[in-house]
């Protein structure tokens, strides 16, 4: 029995003709991708390709199955390829390059696709595959894993939710104050003793540390005079390490943990409304011996951090071979991690908060969800499975309409069930508060290179505003390079070429009305996407759209009215995906635009009132920070 003869039982031989005449687009090999990869094969689509950006890391073994010791630093979609074309009948194509390179995979190169899933691990090439998804009116299913749990979903772009419908959780920043002066949680401690001291004492890079934001998170002059002495002071620390002067380690602690909280303790402001911390005894750093092989797995008394802390110090002291010689933090590295944790910890007691396990602060200073095998192989066969419904290719399951097709979420993500392993919410359709599927009108204006070396900016604005008929003043911004290209007080650029400000293949354009008085009606924002084609003459061809009238105020309150509902929503997938950065929504008070409604592309919903000169390539644009 043939190997298809499964599937052909299961969706019947028509569609499995279909099936094999389709094609499929696998973004990431890494957990997940080299899953769907096997599962895209097993399934029968004709042809795969499959895009990651990276090479293999030893750390990849244990869960990607198709890499071996061998193939450490050798890239990761080739290798993947290599590793299961002896079993696959479908024409496989990997491709080495970032998705987001316009330069390798335009949006026409994504057009010949039927279907694209996502293996991602991070949260800008999502957005990135689900705008494109958008584009093309192509279907994706979305998919992310962290730890035990794990999630899918599919999306039918113009029928149901996409990937920024729903709010996605951020990685944390604290102000500087509260790690550089009131900590009130370990985090705070770890941070504090990770991306500061840490930094400070062993690297060279004494730059801003990640973790801290540039918010201050005060505005005590005072405060932020202590905090920048204190870090001035430190030099003198790291003198101590520098020479490997270890008799001078208890300086170290004294200076950290008693002289600074002391200095701290006189600003009256700061402990008005929290318990003020205790200077660390001096006679806890001169009694301090170590015993020599505590667990990692329990809380150390106060007494042991401080000398695990020393002895620990005098081994990175040993380390140091010469002045510039500098030691990076890595959580597998035991000597580092220690420092960390018993840094950490002592200040932890100095504050009050609870002390942590060298085992958790490693997770937490390292950011470890382990990754599990499992979950990333139960999601990539619920997400080729899924590819089948939304493919309408499952006989008995058919979809009459794609908010039919479910989700997918392992019991610890959703919370919709203690009971069931996996739940299954059907789709929702689209958020009618979305920036990405719902707020925008989309299009793809296809252009040749004589049109973009010879237009104008102002011929553009022209052409778009008397094709779709914008009634005011509009803007221009160029979303990929996150700048403004045209505004009401900002022409400077109007006679520029398309080509002279740097517009090419792959340009995304946000072109929007000025939003007037209550009441008033304003167009639809558009987001076009710049196609270079070929050909010798001038040309350019604007998308066949209907561009909707709005009226300023039913804006408004649909807004409200949705808001409840993203919230909503974003409960169902808070914990989930693995996400980095992501801005807040801001208001755009210096101009009341709809921006502030744009809350998609990182810093397009721009702060308006923050716009700066960009010194980089060209004077007269502004880049939105
Ligand atoms: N913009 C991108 N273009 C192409 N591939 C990408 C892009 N961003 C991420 N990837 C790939 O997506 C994959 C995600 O896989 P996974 O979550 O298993 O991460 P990993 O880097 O393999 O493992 P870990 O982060 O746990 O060490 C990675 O192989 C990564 O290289
Ligand atoms: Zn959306």
């Amino acid at each position: 029995m043939g190997r298809d003869s499964s599937i052909i039982r299961i969706i019947g031989p028509e569609n499995y003709q279909r099936l094999r005449s389709l094609k499929c687009l696998v973004v990431g090999a890494g957990g997940i991708g080299s899953e769907l990869l096997k599962d895209c094969i097993l399934m029968g689509f004709g042809e795969i390709h499959i895009v990651d950006l990276d090479t293999i890391d030893l750390s990849n073994l244990n869960r990607q199955f198709l890499f071996r010791q061998r193939d450490v630093k050798q890239a990761k979609a080739t290798t993947a390829v290599k590793a299961v074309k002896h079993f696959s009948n479908s024409k496989l194509v990997p491709h080495q390059g970032n998705v987001m390179d316009t330069t390798r995979f335009p949006l026409h190169w994504f057009d010949q696709f039927d279907i694209f899933l996502n293996g991602l691990d991070n949260l800008a090439a999502r957005r990135y595959v689900n705008k494109i998804s958008q584009f093309l009116k192509k279907p994706l299913v979305e998919s992310g894993t962290s730890g035990f749990d794990g999630h899918i979903q599919p999306i039918i772009p113009g029928e149901t939710e996409c990937f920024d419908c729903t709010k996605k959780e951020t990685p944390k920043t604290f102000p500087v104050c509260t790690i550089r002066s009131t900590p009130s949680q370990p985090i705070h401690c770890i941070v504090w003793a990770k991306n500061f001291l840490f930094n400070q004492l062993f690297t060279s890079d004494h730059s801003a540390p990640t973790g801290e934001n540039d918010d201050w998170g005060t505005n005590d002059k005072k405060e932020i005079e202590r905090i920048k002495q204190e870090t001035n002071e430190l030099n003198s620390l790291q003198q101590i390490i520098r020479r490997q002067d270890k008799s001078h380690i208890s300086d170290i602690l004294i200076k950290l943990f008693n002289k600074d909280i002391k200095k701290l303790l006189q600003l009256d402001n700061l402990w008005k409304a929290r318990a003020k911390p205790t200077p660390l005894h001096e006679k806890l750093i001169e009694n301090a011996t170590a015993k020599k092989h505590p667990s990692l797995n329990v809380s150390w008394p106060i007494e042991e951090q401080v000398c695990q802390f020393v002895t620990v110090t005098q081994r990175l002291m040993e380390r140091i071979v010469d002045e510039n010689h500098n030691i990076e933090f890595d959580k597998d590295d035991p000597d580092t991690l220690l420092f960390v944790a018993t840094a950490a910890n002592i200040r932890s007691h100095v504050f009050g908060i609870p002390i942590k396990t060298v085992f958790d602060i490693k997770q937490i200073a390292g950011n470890i969800i382990p990754a599990i095998a499992t979950t990333n192989a139960i999601v990539a066969g619920l997400s080729t499975l899924t590819a089948l419904r939304v493919l309408n290719l499952l006989p008995y399951a058919p979809v009459k309409a794609a908010t039919d097709i479910n989700m997918a979420f392992t019991a610890r993500a959703s919370n919709l069930s203690k009971d069931r392993y996996l739940s299954n919410p059907k789709l929702a359709r689209p958020n009618c508060n979305c920036a990405v599927c719902v707020k925008v009108e989309r299009g793809v204006i296809n252009i040749t290179p004589k049109g973009l070396s010879e237009l104008t900016v102002g011929d553009l604005v022209n052409l778009l505003r008397e094709k779709y008929q914008y009634p005011n003043e509009i803007s221009l911004l160029d979303t990929s390079d996150q700048r403004l290209l045209v505004d009401y007080d900002f022409e400077d650029l109007l006679h520029r070429t398309l080509s002279q400000i740097n517009l090419r293949d792959g340009s995304v354009l946000l072109f929007s009305d000025e939003e007037g008085d209550e009441n008033s009606m304003y167009r639809k924002p558009l987001e076009l996407y710049l196609n270079v084609t070929s050909g010798c003459e001038r040309q350019i061809k604007l998308p066949d759209l209907q561009v909707p009238l709005l009226k300023s105020t039913e804006q408004e309150e649909t807004k409200q009215e949705d808001s409840s509902k993203a919230d909503a929503n974003s409960e169902n997938t808070a914990g989930v995906v693995i996400l980095d950065d992501e801005e807040e929504s801001t208001e755009d008070k210096a101009t009341g635009k709809r921006l502030r409604s744009l809350s998609e592309d990182n810093s397009l919903h721009a702060k308006r009132a923050k716009l700066s000169y960009s010194a980089i390539e060209d004077e007269d644009v502004i880049e939105i920070e």
